[in-house]
């Protein structure tokens, strides 16, 4: 279980101290599905970087399974079982994806890395010899980098914006990834997303505006409340159908 109690975080910005993120209470409970939204600017990445121990909190305290890791860096909550997604994964020149996810997994991955590629819905033979460089597409990276954090069997992954520079082809078997990794590996998902197929996901979608948690529940509870506060963009009188997607008139 991780827990956040009462976790502010202020930063020195060049205009003097802003307080980015205000009395955050959170309860997160082994193995469930957890989407983080909101609007721009609410303090969802800042969220993201307290848990993986970029930023430290100016005050309250981050608690995983009852060790309190506030002042552990990011390698020691690495070590721990928390794993991190960057928006643009970095590329690893003169390394092979083999190579990437057999450092990843240590020596017990050896014969896995077929089946890590495999559930990220890459073909093994195709990918296991490509160098982690430029020739790799934006999508590829992504779930190659995906696949490095099945192979470190995480307790805890957290993605920050996976939709960013996925065309929606690719996007429909990313979500796929993301179930088979929570289900098959028994890992808490953290994912910052304004997509509505990852929002429905989420066994809790915690939502955070103005640096404080504004609301939590299912996506039944919380999608109606994004759609209030969002309004319609086109203002056409869109029908808001049953299953909470909306009839676009244009
Ligand atoms: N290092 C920093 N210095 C000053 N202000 C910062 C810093 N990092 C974040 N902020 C400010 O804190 C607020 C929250 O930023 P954050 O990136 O956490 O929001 P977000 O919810 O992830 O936004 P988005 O949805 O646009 O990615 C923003 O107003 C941002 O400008």
């Amino acid at each position: 279980m991780l827990e956040l109690k009462d976790v502010s975080l202020t930063i020195e910005g060049e205009k003097g101290a802003v307080e980015i993120l205000h009395n955050i209470n959170l309860t997160l409970e082994d193995r469930r599905f957890y989407v983080i939204t909101g609007p721009n600017g609410g303090g969802k990445s800042s969220l993201a970087k307290l848990l993986m121990g970029i930023y430290r909190p100016t005050y309250g305290r981050i608690i995983l399974d009852g060790q309190d890791i506030t002042d552990l860096g990011i390698t020691e909550r690495a070590r721990l079982g928390v794993g991190y997604a960057f928006q643009q994964p970095p590329r690893f020149k003169g390394l092979t994806v083999k190579e990437l996810l057999q450092l990843a997994g240590g020596k017990n991955s050896f014969g896995n890395v077929c089946n890590y590629l495999f559930d990220v819905g890459l073909c093994p033979q195709d990918y296991q010899d490509r160098e982690v460089d430029a020739s790799l597409s934006g999508g590829e990276l992504k779930r190659i980098e995906i696949a490095t954090l099945l192979a470190r069997k995480l307790k805890v992954a957290l993605y920050d914006e996976p939709e960013a520079g996925i065309d929606l082809w690719s996007f429909g078997r990313l979500t796929e990834t993301f179930k088979t990794m929570h289900k098959k590996y028994a890992t808490t998902m953290i994912i910052i997303s304004h997509q509505e197929r990852i929002l429905s996901l989420a066994d809790e979608i915690i939502m955070i505006a103005e640096g404080s948690v504004k609301q939590k529940g299912t996506k039944e509870q919380i999608w109606p409340l994004i759609m209030d506060e969002a309004g319609c963009a086109c203002s056409k009188d869109c029908i808001e159908r049953a299953d909470n997607n909306a009839e676009c008139n244009r």
